[in-house]
């Protein structure tokens, strides 16, 4: 499977009649079966980046290759679970019967830890339970990428820690693309195998991390430099 490449891709809102550049030229390859993760700070254009390479929104210049061959799936913020159907049945829900393979889906549900929940219904589940069912929803679609647009942002530190662990765990058995934002400097860190930093709709600068995910320590003082390298990236000339 090819990656994800963007040549010169820019978009624009207007506002009050006034145009506003959002993203200038942005030139970006997500390669294939890695975690590429968008940083940046709040309003620096994550969000729109991740709707443009999923279709949700057109671009006004340039051009994004290799999206129409992929089957994509989509993880939001906000966990967006149908109230009336318990977690098995929003996990197959966008998936047609004929082709639902119960093995697998009970291994996904097992590898984000909801065995015991199976059953249970959205409001029966905390808010970190509800974000591991979306994320389970988008691993059983079969998907080969797989947009994120900051899941774990409202969960607390530990709930985060896990999510992130489980994610790392899930995708080295699926073979998939990930494209993750966050405006966390931590959790790009432990999850990106390529970090880009976006500031003001410009790529600022990109990291390649060759490290494998599972033997990361942001202590260790390389991450440590990166970390700092990274904050000055993010500091607003
Ligand atoms: N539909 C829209 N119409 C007009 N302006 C928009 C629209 N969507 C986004 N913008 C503007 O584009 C800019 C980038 O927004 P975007 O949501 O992509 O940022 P972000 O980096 O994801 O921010 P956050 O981290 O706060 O979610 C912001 O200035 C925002 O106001």
């Amino acid at each position: 499977m090819d990656g994800i490449k963007l040549v010169n891709v820019s978009k624009f809102y207007t506002v009050e009649k006034e145009s506003m550049k959002v993203l200038n030229g942005i030139d970006l390859n997500i390669p294939a079966n890695k975690i590429t993760v968008i940083l940046g700070r709040s309003g620096c254009g994550k969000t729109t980046l991740l709707r443009l390479v999923s279709g949700l929104e057109e671009f006004d210049q340039g051009e994004i290759l290799g999206t129409n061959s992929k089957r994509k799936a989509y993880v939001f913020q906000e966990d967006r679970l149908m109230p009336w159907l318990d977690v098995k049945k929003n996990i197959t829900f966008g998936i047609h019967n004929k082709n639902i393979d119960n093995r697998k889906i009970d291994r996904i549900i097992e590898t984000v830890g909801l065995k015991k929940f199976y059953s249970a219904y959205p409001r029966q589940l905390s808010g970190g339970m509800k974000q591991r069912v979306s994320i389970a929803r988008a691993f059983a679609y079969d998907p080969d990428f797989i947009m994120m647009d900051e899941p774990f942002s409202a969960l607390d530190f530990f709930t985060r820690e896990q999510m992130q662990n489980e994610l790392l765990k899930i995708h080295q058995t699926s073979k998939c693309s990930i494209l993750f934002v966050t405006h966390s400097i931590d959790e790009a860190l432990i999850l990106g195998d390529k970090i880009v930093i976006l500031e003001k709709g410009v790529i600022k600068s990109q990291y390649e991390i060759k490290e494998k995910s599972s033997t990361r320590d942001l202590l260790d003082d390389k991450f440590v430099k990166l970390k700092k390298q990274i904050i000055d990236d993010l500091k607003v000339i």
